[in-house]
């Protein structure tokens, strides 16, 4: 097979490199999700056709139940020789009900065990929430409401920097951070954060906290690229009017449109074609005046409210950003 044409990196702030765009793998419902006829996940067989078509950059979560399909994929077009692991940037995500400090390490080894990895190019906090250790990843009292713990997002961030001293992770990152906490950390860290992983879609373009990131050396990678389902962003009739100028698909357009104003997105498929189209975003550019169309979609509006968290004192969409 001829090798695959590559995404250009990004410097992080740490000086590593980090593809600009990545595979997302979150699937409602994880694990359970389809096997082929030969027993390989819908997963798994994403991750492999990502990185046939020359995806380096994988986005998994302990929460999401399949880091074990997204390892088999690596390792499995690693043992075939398309990819090597240092070439390879994977990102996995510390989960609420582990934020104390004492288990931040065991929820870490945990991921790279299920990813059958030694270390994650990226570790970011999924959520600044601390939810009641132990058992259930959303556990619950008697009366139905999601139990918090009160740890410190400063006292979990510390702990995660000593997963860094142990080469267990490369570098360190936040996700759903507002700005109050994202400047808490960077103001007591030692290892900064490289990354805060946000939504951000045409609808919620995410300006405010790309221009604060910019200003910290912190980049924004966009979770929820399309923005989903209810949005339908991915039949915009103005997206698709700017994508056939330039022969793209509204999704195209959107992926470039991301890139553009400095974010890094990280779009969720397990369909080989469009893992394909997404992928093929390199040889065209949007102008000024598509940029300024595509601005001009903004409404400011989240669809993902992490809504287990809402009442939380951490909950972090409660301020303007
Ligand atoms: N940090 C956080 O809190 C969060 C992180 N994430 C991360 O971000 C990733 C992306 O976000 P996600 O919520 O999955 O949503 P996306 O915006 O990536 O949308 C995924 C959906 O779009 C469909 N799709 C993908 N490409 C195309 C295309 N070219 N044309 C038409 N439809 C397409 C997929 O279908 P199909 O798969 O069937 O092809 C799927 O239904 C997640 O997978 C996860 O890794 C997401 C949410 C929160
Ligand atoms: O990463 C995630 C994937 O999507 C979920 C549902 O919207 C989020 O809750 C979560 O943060």
């Amino acid at each position: 097979m001829a090798p695959a044409k590559l995404a250009p990196t990004v410097t992080l702030a740490d000086g590593r490199e980090m593809p600009v765009i990545g595979l997302g793998t979150y699937t409602p419902g994880g694990q359970s999700g389809a096997k082929d006829e030969h027993g390989v996940g819908e997963v798994e067989r994403a991750v492999m056709d990502a990185l046939d078509t020359g995806y380096r950059h994988i986005d998994a979560a302990l929460v999401y139940a399949n880091e074990d399909e997204v390892g088999r994929g690596v390792r499995a077009k690693i043992a075939e020789g398309v990819v090597r692991r240092q070439d390879l940037f994977i990102c996995t995500k510390l989960w609420n009900n582990a934020h104390r400090p004492d288990l931040v390490e065991a929820a870490c080894r945990q991921s790279l065990a299920n990813l059958g990895l030694d270390y994650v190019d990226l570790y970011l906090m999924h959520w600044p929430t601390a939810f009641a250790e132990g058992g259930e990843l959303v556990p619950k009292g008697p009366d139905g409401k999601v139990l918090f713990s009160d740890v410190d997002i400063l006292d979990t961030y510390r702990a995660m920097e000593g997963l860094v001293d142990k080469g267990l992770v490369r570098s360190l990152g936040v996700s759903n951070f507002n700005s109050a906490q994202l400047e808490r950390v960077l103001g007591a860290c030692s290892v900064r954060p490289v990354v805060n992983q946000v939504e951000c879609h045409p609808l919620f373009s995410q300006r405010k906290m790309l221009a604060l990131c910019a200003r910290h050396g912190v980049r924004v990678v966009a979770y929820r690229p399309f923005g989903g389902k209810a949005d339908a962003l991915l039949e915009d009739k103005t997206i698709a009017a700017v994508g056939v100028r330039h022969g793209k698909a509204p999704g195209q357009v959107i992926l470039r449109y991301l890139i553009q104003i400095g974010a890094n997105p990280i779009p969720k498929s397990v369909t080989k074609s469009r893992i394909q189209q997404n992928f093929d975003i390199f040889d065209f550019e949007l102008t000024e005046k598509d940029m300024a169309i595509m601005d001009g979609l903004n409404q400011n509006r989240r669809a993902c409210l992490l809504l287990d968290a809402a009442a939380h004192p951490e909950y972090p969409f409660a301020i303007d950003f």
